[in-house]
């Protein structure tokens, strides 16, 4: 059985990249998703084990030290990472798994799997970009003017990734994934 492929999808936060990856899992149903492990707060509604598995920073720092974390990184005040074995026994099952992280966290899998597919999801400009996380209202102006900061030094790594993909509309980015994920199925790896 051939092994499946890992997708990594980024981008700053607000682009889009939770409500871009719901689409995309509800259109390709047998795409696993892998949830992390973070140190942040529930937001209203998230639901431990479905969002997140949300860990204190004593219990992330265990996982650390336990090997059992793929990548990690500390993003804006919070610790955030991949568990490894649900990542790896995916994989090894022939299934196709994305993960939906930042970029600190995506160049460190980069390391570990040059063959995963790296997405980059671009906001149509700045201005939107903040528009969309001050909409989503989860955020304090001090935590969004942190994260807009740090989106600046993000999307300008974009050359480590295979594609990028704008989110202007969210069904459009949902199918410019899928046809991603469709061509890699058919390359010819040599
Ligand atoms: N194409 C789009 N057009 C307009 N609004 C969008 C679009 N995509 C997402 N949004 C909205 O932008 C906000 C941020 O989206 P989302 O939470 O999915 O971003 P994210 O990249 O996952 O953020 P984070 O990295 O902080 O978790 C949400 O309110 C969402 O409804
Ligand atoms: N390096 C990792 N980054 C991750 C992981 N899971 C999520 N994230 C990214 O963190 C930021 C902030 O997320 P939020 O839910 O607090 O808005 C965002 O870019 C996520 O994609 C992970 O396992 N590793």
């Amino acid at each position: 059985m051939s092994k499946g492929l890992l997708i990594v999808l980024s981008g700053p936060s607000g682009v889009g990249k939770g409500t871009v990856c719901t689409a995309l899992r509800s259109r390709v149903p047998e795409l696993v998703y892998s949830v992390s492990a973070t140190t942040r707060s529930p937001r209203l509604g998230e639901v431990n084990g479905v969002n997140y598995f949300f860990k204190s920073r004593e219990q992330f720092m265990d996982m650390i030290d336990n090997d059992q974390l793929l990548e990690y990184a500390e993003y804006v005040g919070n610790y955030y990472g991949t568990p490894r074995d649900f990542v790896e026994e995916t994989l090894a099952t022939g299934k196709d798994i994305i993960l939906e992280i930042e970029v600190q966290g995506a160049l460190k899998v980069k390391e570990k799997f040059p063959d995963g597919i790296f997405v980059f999801l671009m906001p149509p400009s700045l201005d939107e970009l903040k528009d969309r996380i001050q909409g989503r209202g989860t955020e304090s102006q001090a935590t969004i003017d942190h994260r807009m900061s740090v989106a600046v030094d993000e999307i300008n790594l974009l050359q480590h990734y295979d594609y990028a993909v704008v989110n202007d509309e969210i069904n459009l980015a949902c199918k410019r994934i899928e046809s991603i994920i469709i061509a890699e199925h058919c390359k010819v790896r040599k």
